[in-house]
């Protein structure tokens, strides 16, 4: 943590945006829980930022449905609310932003006072708003820090040049580039699982690991917005952001020290490991509509009024990803995401090799280690025991540790919360450095350019099914092995 001291100053949060769909379900909402836990600077203004001419108002009444308010909390959000202005002005013109920069300065008394800028906008304007923001709103007196979110590119071409355009306003130190799913609770839990436990770490390789399966399931398809998901389809949309962010947290060595450098360095090494993705490693697939099933389930990712009729775009996509280093030469890390599935899923499944010499006659199964992202946090240990009583037999079964089980009265902080919070004290451990982009982007941007110039047909699959058949195969062949024989008996909580 950088500068918990920092906190008795002034500190303004602009929301740039603030008309948007992002600023109304996720930030306004983040940033009320923040102050109703009174985690951000006693003395802190947020101003919303946008073209759309309106009050404060309307931005309170837009966001209201996706605020949650607990009993007793109403006065603490009047309050919130007080806190909070509008001003709408262009994205383009440096007087509007100058304007902007006299109404935060306002209530910016003292010597020191710092700024945070949220660009929950679309790419387009991207560069202009930060080139105004740079040119006329920079704090003088304090830190000023950006936050931005993906799309950051769509190739390594374009995500160089914002790079580079952003490197020619900020420093990095500035520059925070979320990947939500680097807030979420299990995610941020995997390097104490790997690195405060011995019983992990020796068996964290090549020599015991058969293969590594990180997932990604969404129940639903893209309800109208087709239009934007299909220029970046979810190859871009999950697979190179949040899967490979999870990949390099499994597989990179220990850091140094916790500092994010340090840990953010090793997260480069391991995927300079990498090569680019062949096309032979990669399925896609598309959702066709479930002709028995109900609304939107009936309509096919081509139903979508806002999608191009003869689309190639994948809605579903395994990867294979080996990395040449020595503790994983061989091992197949696969990535598999998609939309309009059987379930809402995020998880990481470390699947073990086959026990040598084997003297139970082959009935042994593979031990698994599942850390689930998604839906309900759990950790658990897939392994064999003898079953209880007089018989000798063997029976696979777990140890598990289910949050909601475990620790009954904790809060889980959503992902967003943990980020914004993580901006005020300056700690960039779970934000995107520069360098990590170019290596996701090297890795990925050969494959997308063959599927796209190639126009490579997605298998269809059927809304709401586990994917396109040959997805298990593609598993099978990358030694992921599954039985079929694990039943889990759910503990009751009594
Ligand atoms: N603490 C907890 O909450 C615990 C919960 N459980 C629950 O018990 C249930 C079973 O545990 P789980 O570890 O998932 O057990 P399994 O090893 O039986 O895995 C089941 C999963 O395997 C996948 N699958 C199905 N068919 C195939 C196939 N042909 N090839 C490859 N994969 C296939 C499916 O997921 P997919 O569609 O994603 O491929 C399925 O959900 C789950 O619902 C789990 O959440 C278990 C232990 C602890
Ligand atoms: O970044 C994205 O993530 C969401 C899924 O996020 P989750 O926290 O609900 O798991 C996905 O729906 C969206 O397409 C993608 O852009």
């Amino acid at each position: 943590m950088e500068n918990k001291a920092d906190f008795q100053y002034p500190h303004t949060f602009v929301l740039l945006g603030a008309s948007g769909d992002l600023a109304k379900k996720k930030i306004y909402p983040t940033i009320w829980y923040l102050y109703r836990d009174n985690l951000l600077p006693k003395n802190t203004k947020f101003i919303g930022y946008a073209r759309t001419k309106q009050t404060l108002e309307d931005v309170k009444e837009k966001s209201k449905k996706y605020i949650k308010v607990r009993p007793g909390d109403e006065s603490k959000l009047k309050e919130f609310w007080e806190a909070n202005d509008y001003v709408s002005g262009s994205y383009d013109k440096r007087v509007d932003y100058e304007f902007l920069n006299q109404h935060i300065s306002k209530s910016e008394k003292g010597p020191v006072a710092n700024r945070i800028f949220y660009l929950a906008v679309p790419p387009t304007v991207f560069e202009d708003v930060t080139v105004n923001i740079r040119n006329a709103c920079v704090s003088i007196k304090g830190y000023t820090r950006v936050i931005i979110e993906k799309p950051f590119g769509r190739d390594d071409e374009s995500s160089e040049k914002l790079s580079s355009h952003l490197a020619g306003l900020f420093k990095e130190e500035q520059i925070y580039r979320i990947d939500h799913y680097l807030g979420k609770e299990m995610v941020q839990n995997l390097m104490t699982i790997r690195f405060a436990n011995q019983i992990f770490s020796p068996s964290w390789n090549r020599e015991n690991i058969a293969s590594i399966l990180i997932s990604f399931k969404e129940p639903f398809g893209t309800e109208g917005r087709g239009g934007y998901f299909d220029s970046f389809g979810i190859v871009r949309d999950v697979m190179q952001n949040h899967l490979l962010q999870i990949l390099s947290l499994v597989a990179m060595e220990k850091p140094v020290t916790l500092n994010p450098n340090d840990i953010r360095d090793e997260k480069v090494k391991v995927l300079r490991h990498i090569k680019p993705i062949d096309l032979k490693n990669l399925l896609v697939g598309q959702y066709v509509g479930n002709p028995n099933g109900q609304g939107e389930e009936k309509l096919g990712y081509l139903d979508d009024p806002t999608v191009p009729k003869d689309s190639v775009t994948p809605t579903y996509a395994v990867a294979v990803i080996y990395i040449d280093n020595s503790r994983w030469q061989g091992v197949p890390f696969i990535l598999r995401c998609g939309k309009a599935l059987n379930e809402r899923k995020a998880e990481v499944r470390v699947q073990y090799k086959d026990v040598p010499g084997d003297i139970f006659e082959g009935h042994t199964k593979r031990n698994e280690l599942v850390i689930r992202v998604q839906p309900g946090e759990a950790l658990y240990l897939k392994l064999m025991s003898k079953s209880p009583g007089m018989k000798f037999d063997l029976m696979e079964t777990e140890l598990d540790l289910t949050y909601s089980m475990r620790y009954r009265e904790a809060d889980v902080p959503d992902a967003y919360e943990r980020l914004i919070l993580d901006v005020f004290t300056g700690t960039q451990m779970h934000f995107v450095r520069n360098d990590e982009l170019k290596e996701a982007w090297r890795i990925f941007t050969p494959v997308l350019k063959k599927l796209e110039t190639e126009r490579i047909k997605p298998l269809p699959y059927m809304y709401g099914s586990r994917g396109p058949r040959e997805a298990d195969a593609k598993l099978a062949e990358s030694d992921f092995k599954y039985s079929g024989s694990y039943k889990w008996q759910k503990p009751s909580l009594d």
